[in-house]
């Protein structure tokens, strides 16, 4: 009798020479990924990182010439902390890609964090993605993530609850002292696209992880995304130094 072995995740590492050349490759990843949904469907749905890394590519793919009007943007994690919060990963977004025409034609999708409580903000958010994206499983046209120190991606931390959700598409975890809302493991993996930025080289070790094949997902959530298809990882030198070529 065949074994069934699941297919491992196929990465294709880009290493960037500059800032300014990953936020370049980043915003065109993006753009791309959005211009082939828009080329099959009337809208995009797209899912993006908070933190600090992204901004610059933010800031770049918000002057993109696309047809903003018809991309519907989110969030893949956010802490749960009001609006106006210097933390708020959709404060950062409003900063950056939201800030310029043409991207501030775009549906900005936050989660509602002001919500008497983590949980309710989840529901919240959850109840909006339906609208959005019916079927069990929401799929994205693109999913830009980031890579903590820690090997976490969007709010999926190590030693947490959150990795471990795959029966809803929205759930709540922890990191970093705050309570947090972030999409799960399943719809992160069930997007078309899915690309990671990684700078800096605070995390060099956890990218040598993420790509390697013996490393437990326990250890680094951010392996537990998995798509059909190939992951682009955007990479600074600082952090891809100590790969093994490849
Ligand atoms: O907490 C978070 O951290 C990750 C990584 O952020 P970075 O600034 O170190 O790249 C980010 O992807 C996530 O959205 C954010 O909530």
């Amino acid at each position: 009798m065949a074994r069934l072995t699941e297919p491992s995740t196929r990465y294709h590492l880009i290493v960037a020479a500059s800032p300014e050349e990953l936020a370049r490759q980043a915003a065109e990843q993006i753009a791309a990924g959005i211009d082939l949904a828009l080329a099959e469907r009337d809208r995009a749905q797209i899912a993006l990182a908070g933190g600090e890394t992204p901004r610059a590519a933010y800031s770049r793919l918000g002057g993109e010439h696309l047809p903003w009007e018809r991309v519907d943007v989110l969030l893949g994690d956010e802490r749960w902390v009001p609006a106006d919060d210097p933390s708020s990963n959709a404060r950062m977004l409003r900063e950056t890609l939201l800030a310029q025409a043409p991207a501030s034609r775009a549906r900005f999708h936050p989660v509602p964090t002001d919500r008497p409580s983590a949980e309710a903000s989840a529901v919240a958010y959850a109840a909006e993605l339906a609208v959005l994206c019916p079927g069990r499983m929401p799929r994205f046209d693109v999913v830009l993530l980031g890579l903590g120190d820690d090997g976490h991606t969007a709010s999926l931390f190590p030693g947490t609850a959150a990795p471990g959700v795959v029966d809803r598409p929205v759930t709540i975890g922890e990191g970093k002292g705050l309570p947090r809302i972030t999409l799960t493991a399943p719809v992160l993996s069930a997007a078309r696209r899915v690309i990671f930025l990684v700078s800096g080289a605070g995390k060099r070790q956890a990218l040598a992880r993420l790509l390697d094949p013996s490393e437990p997902a326990g250890r680094t959530p951010a392996r537990l995304v998995r798509p059909a298809s190939e992951v682009v990882i955007l990479a600074d030198a600082a952090a891809a130094a100590d790969l093994p070529p490849r």
